[in-house]
């Protein structure tokens, strides 16, 4: 059982979502006034949290030291964004802070505007020009939240982008100014932000690639939203989530049974490698390795075979017959072995597309398929993927956005908004669809999403999505007979697989992270955690 901050940690919600919750809160009794004050003293104290943690943090992440009581400039919009801000401005003033507020608009909603007569009265100095800011240690955004409906033009466009050309630190309020809040698609021009400071639930905008750029580190504070409200606004929809460890380690095949066996505890059939791209064939295999799987074949080109016994020698590999060219010609199991003995098949990476006929015939088997790589390439071609609706058991396509384009040319634009693409990919093909990216996302044929949240840009490097291929095929395998949502496993393999990059890098550099070290990470991950 989840907690409910592990709960909300995990929900991820639209503008209108959003809108919708606050819209029950507010019916229910909640004065808006109230809420605003309570939110906002919550980011003021996280702000004075930074200015001390910021200098700890040095050290550790080379973030930028600020001074105890930084000077603060608070920019404010027309909106409760900019209202947020004003209350910000307020509680630090009376915590000893120098703050000036820089506000750029005549009109604003009512309670922004009554704050900002209060912060005057106080004697907070407010400017109507960017040059008249004094120069300040830090600066918050508080310009547009999840109100911001169209592109932001001059004279707001020219100052944002001056005040991204200051290189100050900038913490968010909410989500930085001028990203979509749905697709994280920047209207025009946006804050780069340092910090963003997520209100309540986690906007989705700020989870799609696009929005990297701008958000910075993002954090969320959490002001006690009534998970009935929550739920009764998400109950109907798909769910679009967050992947946290507490949901990827309790989909870990952990504890294993005292009394077990080898295939047990799963039986996958790797299908990778070509004389071109043998190293794919190695990496594959310890990813599935990693996995912990009870029991691993792997079918490769015959001339492979040696060299795959050397890396791995607990496996079982099957060397097959090859085509002129080095791919495998024809699937050559061992007697007795049929596709079905297997709990699992992966397949794909380094095929090359002279194998198209394994591919066709993994597909026609009855078994749980990862497709990978030229396997993916190969469906492509084909143009069978209507058929997959018609498989018996589960296929999972993971494909980069290369690979999502070719695969499904008539899905809206990947790189506009990943989450919608991956959902209509999932429910054309009938197949749960992992979208690699730096924030990979995973649907489900209904419309169900998962994103993992926390990646490294060292995984930008040949062979790691081998290395995720063979661990999502070695954890299927382990899962085959039991009742788990085969997308809850998808989505444990994409934050493994993450995590494993980020421990590398840290200890390593993000140049240290090479394929093979990545697959050698996979287990300090899951050590002491499960
Ligand atoms: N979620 C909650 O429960 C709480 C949210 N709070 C904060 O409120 C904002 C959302 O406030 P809202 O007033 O709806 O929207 P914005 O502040 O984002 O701004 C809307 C404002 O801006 C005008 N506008 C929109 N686009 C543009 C544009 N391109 N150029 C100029 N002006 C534009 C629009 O007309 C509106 O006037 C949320 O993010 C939180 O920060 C609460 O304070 C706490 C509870
Ligand atoms: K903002």
């Amino acid at each position: 059982m989840l907690t409910k901050k592990e709960s909300i940690s995990q929900v991820i919600v639209t503008a209108a979502q959003m809108r919708e919750i606050e819209g029950r809160i507010f019916a229910a009794g909640m004065p808006v006034p109230a809420l605003m004050e309570k939110v906002a003293g919550l980011i003021a104290s996280r702000i004075q949290d930074f200015s001390s943690n910021f200098e700890q943090g040095r050290q550790r992440e080379q973030v930028r030291i600020l001074p105890p009581f930084p000077c603060v400039g608070i920019l404010v919009g027309p909106g409760h964004n900019g209202g947020d801000a004003l209350v910000v401005a307020r509680e630090l003033h009376f915590r000893g802070y120098a703050v000036w507020v820089y506000l750029p608009f005549d009109k604003l909603k009512e309670l922004t505007s009554q704050h900002l007569q209060y912060a005057q009265s106080i004697g907070i100095p407010c400017y109507g020009e960017i040059e008249q800011l004094p120069d300040c240690d830090v600066l918050v955004d508080g310009l547009f939240g999840f109100g911001l409906e169209r592109t932001i033009t001059d004279p707001i466009a020219s100052v944002i982008n001056q005040l991204n050309e200051w290189n100050k630190p900038i913490i968010s309020i909410d989500l930085p100014s001028g990203l979509h809040t749905d697709t994280g698609e920047v209207l025009g021009t946006a804050i780069r932000a340092t910090y963003t400071l997520c209100l309540g639930l986690w906007k989705q905008g700020l989870l799609q690639d696009q929005a990297l750029d701008y958000v910075g580190k993002a954090e969320l504070i959490d002001f006690d939203i009534p998970w009935a409200d929550v739920q009764a606004v998400l109950e109907d929809v798909p769910k679009v989530k967050r992947i946290t460890p507490a949901t990827a380690l309790s989909t870990l095949p952990l504890p294993r049974p005292p009394v077990t066996h080898k295939y047990k505890e799963g039986h996958l059939l790797l299908i990778c490698g070509s004389r071109r791209y043998a190293g794919g064939a190695i990496l594959t295999a310890l990813g599935a390795r990693g996995s912990g799987v009870g029991m691993l074949s792997i079918a490769v080109p015959e001339s492979l075979k040696q060299l795959l016994v050397s890396h791995l020698p607990e496996a079982l590999v099957i060397g097959c017959p090859e085509t002129e060219s080095g791919a495998i010609a024809q699937l050559q199991l061992p007697e007795k072995t049929e596709l079905s003995s297997f709990s699992a098949i992966a397949c794909g990476p380094g095929l090359t597309k002279d194998a198209t006929s394994i591919v066709e015939e993994v597909l026609a088997s009855d078994r749980p398929l990862v497709l990978d790589a030229d396997g993916l390439n190969i469906l492509a071609q084909l143009g069978t993927i209507p058929t997959l609706q018609q498989r018996p058991a589960v296929t999972v396509l993971t494909p980069h956005t290369g690979e999502f384009q070719r695969l499904f040319p008539d899905v809206a634009d990947a790189k506009h908004d990943r989450v919608k693409a991956v959902q209509e990919a999932a429910t054309q093909s009938g197949a749960v669809v992992l979208l690699k990216g730096a924030r990979t996302a995973i649907a489900n044929p209904q419309g169900s999403v998962w994103i993992n949240p926390e990646s490294t840009p060292a995984l930008a490097r040949g062979g790691s999505g081998d290395v995720l291929t063979g661990l999502l095929g070695g954890l299927l395998a382990q899962v085959a007979n039991k009742e788990i949502p085969v997308e809850d496993i998808v989505a444990t393999a994409a934050w493994w697989h993450g995590q494993a990059g980020i421990l590398a890098a840290s200890e390593r550099t993000e140049l240290g992270v090479d394929a093979f070290t990545l697959s050698q990470y996979l287990l300090k991950v899951i050590v002491g955690r499960s």
